[in-house]
């Protein structure tokens, strides 16, 4: 089912975001009454003589000068970037004691707050007034956070390996690169690790713009204990890879039966004679085709790099906005960071208005359903499993109620998570 997702810039600010900002922020100066002219430089060397409060970072950065020489313009960069460098190794210190102010806890995992790093992340996308995008920004300020975290120990995430996949990207846009990734041999494995402890954290494909459901992970569900505590969204990009480079080569192509569903136009009409051969990831279809010279892989770029393999052509999905989305798997519920989703499984009986007493509750509370989606209960015939979103968090008040008013027609309500929406 078709989700409402916010248009999302990539790599510079669109004019249109720019007016909105522009206008939240005539808002702020007008309510506070700062100076929307303060200067990043400036704000930071107060900082240096005595720590701020981070009201004293105003976050908003002035038009340089135009037509300075090439000598001047490197002097203010490698002055901003020992500022930015010191401002790090400030923030790192105090993440620190952030972690040893939670006590002694057992492991890494402990320390680690999804709610508060997407609280983080958004408020960088609201300062954000350009010129780098709001994708842009959230990448480096995940990558600071994650190494802040990886302090006291990196996380293990495990994710559909090996190398190179697109679990492996979703991994890292989620958690940045200071952890230690497990690549799995297959869902299962990553949903087995995760509930066993053997890994912190899991990282699974649930749902695809062009394919729609991954059945597989949300079966995971029905049996499993694991909850889900985050979800990321990956624009996926589909290459042809191979050893040669040389599309006149290729007799037979290796890839996720997925991906093969997402590049069905371009294979016709580019290869229509190539042999189709399912495997069990992208990346895995790489590894194959690095032996054949006959032989090529459907798979993104990064498993290109991890093989050793030439782009034959690329990006070759048929669709352009081609979107997966992923869960992050773990074993406890986290709490509210303000802008949350919650996943429910509920158990029903097949019967006259079932339908209608799962969705009403939602409905009479205020609470909007972003996915509904139902799959045989594997607990009796004709019982059947609902997969729900509803916006919200579980502790909230209105999503209290309305589980309380469902529990009264479901067979069994399973809440598999509350977790922050995704953010660019
Ligand atoms: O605020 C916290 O709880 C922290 O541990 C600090 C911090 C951060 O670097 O901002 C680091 C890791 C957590 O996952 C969340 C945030």
């Amino acid at each position: 089912m078709a989700r409402s997702t916010k248009p999302k810039t990539v790599g510079a600010k669109a004019p249109a975001a720019k007016v909105a900002k522009a206008e939240k922020t005539a808002k702020a100066v007008k309510a506070t009454g700062s100076k929307a002219t303060s200067r990043t430089t400036r704000s930071v060397a107060a900082s240096a003589a005595a720590p701020a409060a981070v009201s004293e970072f105003p976050g908003k950065a002035t038009a340089i000068p135009a037509g300075l020489d090439l000598g001047t313009l490197r002097e203010r960069i490698d002055g901003i970037d020992r500022s930015i460098q010191t401002l790090i190794a400030e923030r790192a210190q105090y993440a620190g004691q952030v972690g040893r102010a939670k006590g002694k806890l057992a492991a890494a995992v402990d320390y680690y707050r999804p709610e508060r790093e997407a609280q983080v992340l958004r408020r960088v996308v609201d300062r954000n007034d350009g010129p780098l995008g709001d994708d842009v920004l959230v990448r480096l300020f995940r990558e600071i956070m994650s190494a802040c975290l990886a302090q006291q120990e990196p996380l293990k995430i495990g994710f559909l390996g090996p190398e190179g996949t697109h679990s492996q990207q979703a991994v890292y846009k989620h958690f940045g690169h200071s952890i230690h990734g497990l690549p799995l041999g297959s869902i299962e494995e990553v949903f087995q690790e995760v509930d066993a402890g053997n890994a912190d954290f899991g990282v699974v494909p649930v749902e695809n713009s062009t394919q729609g459901t991954i059945q597989s992970t949300l079966d995971m569900f029905l049996s499993s204990n694991v909850k889900i505590c985050g979800e990321v969204e990956l624009r996926i990009h589909q290459h042809l890879l191979s050893r040669s480079g040389r599309i006149e080569d290729i007799e037979r192509v290796y890839s996720h039966p997925q991906s093969f569903a997402q590049c069905k136009a371009w294979l016709r009409q580019y290869l229509p004679k190539a042999e189709a051969i399912p495997v069990a990831s992208n990346a895995e279809a790489a590894r194959r085709a690095r032996n054949a010279d006959d032989a090529a892989a459907i798979a993104g770029a990064s498993a290109g790099n991890v093989y050793g393999l030439k782009n034959v052509a690329g990006p070759i999905e048929d669709r352009p906005d081609n979107t997966t989305r992923f869960l992050v798997l773990g074993r406890e519920l986290f709490t509210t960071s303000g802008n949350d989703r919650t996943s429910l499984l509920i158990f029903i009986k097949d019967q006259p208005g079932a339908l209608h007493h799962v969705l009403a509750p939602f409905a009479r509370h205020g609470l909007s359903m972003n996915r509904i989606e139902s799959r045989p209960g594997h607990t009796g015939r004709w019982q059947y499993a609902f997969f729900v979103d509803i916006g919200g968090h579980v502790h909230d008040e209105a999503m209290r109620r309305a589980l309380d008013e469902l529990a009264e027609f479901a067979q069994e309500v399973k809440v598999l998570g509350s977790y922050p929406v995704a953010i660019a």
